[in-house]
């Protein structure tokens, strides 16, 4: 391929359109194998939360990478912002540091403990900032990685199954917390899922992934907090499930 295939990070790039991350025409392959994104076009507006769905192979995860500059595209482009995070399934902390270094691993300055401490109270560990990562409940070290990400004011944070290893009890508060630090830093969001019920519990849109390609672009227009109860759930679920092609009859 000698088309344009580039992964542009920079607001002047990005402020075309308006919106903060433009993918156009994006295509994956793996050697000669088959495009597992193929031709992709989204745009995720500057303080939107947007969740991705998609059966297992769908491209969810090459997407994600690809926007986080991990993995090279084929063909197509990519403009984001320079400041983006990621957390995923797994806390990736490091064992040796405490968890207060891991907050702020590879940023400078003398304040850094004390940013370090604010991040971590902000998501419900003040209490642990001086534990060391293998101490760590699940739910807790999901928490530390959030902090990690936030700790450097993203515009678009990436979030790769980040709760599905949790047990539920401690997904619905993960789930609420990601809502209340989304709601007081409004950057934009990127959530892979395979759960439809957190992706109509947190986000503006569901995106659901079919080979590499949209199947459906869904507006979830809710207010929130949002409550499983709601009438509109029930109905946006059926909609989510029936383009995942899952009957909940
Ligand atoms: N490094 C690689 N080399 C070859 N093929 C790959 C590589 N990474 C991913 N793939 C293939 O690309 C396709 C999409 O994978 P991807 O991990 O993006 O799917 P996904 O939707 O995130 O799946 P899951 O929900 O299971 O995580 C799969 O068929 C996978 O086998």
């Amino acid at each position: 391929m000698n088309a344009v295939a580039q992964v542009v990070p920079g607001a002047e790039a990005s402020a075309r359109d308006g919106a903060a991350v433009v993918v156009h025409g994006l295509t994956r392959r793996f050697g000669d194998g088959p495009a597992v994104l193929d031709h992709l076009d989204l745009a995720i507006a500057p303080g939107e939360f947007v969740a991705l769905l998609g059966h297992s192979g769908s491209g969810k995860s090459t997407l994600l990478r690809t926007l986080a500059g991990l993995d090279p595209v084929t063909d197509g482009s990519v403009t984001r912002p320079r400041e983006v995070s990621v957390v995923f399934q797994e806390s990736r902390l490091l064992p040796w540091k405490r968890v207060w270094q891991n907050a702020v691993l590879g940023q400078d300055g003398a304040d850094r403990r004390a940013r370090a401490v604010a991040v971590l109270e902000e998501v419900g560990l003040g209490h642990r900032v001086d534990a060391w990562p293998l101490t760590l409940s699940g739910g807790e070290a999901q928490r530390a990685a959030l902090a990690r990400a936030l700790v450097r004011e993203p515009a678009f944070l990436m979030l790769d199954e980040p709760f599905a290893a949790l047990d539920a009890l401690t997904r619905l508060k993960m789930q609420r917390l990601v809502s209340d630090l989304w709601i007081r830093h409004r950057c934009s969001v990127l959530l892979v899922t395979h759960d439809v019920d957190e992706a109509l519990m947190l986000a503006d849109r569901a995106v659901v992934l079919e080979r590499g390609r949209i199947r459906t672009d869904l507006p979830i227009p809710m207010e929130r907090p949002r409550r499983h109860a709601d009438p509109r759930f029930e109905h946006l679920r059926g909609v989510l499930l029936d383009a995942l092609g899952v009957h909940d009859d």
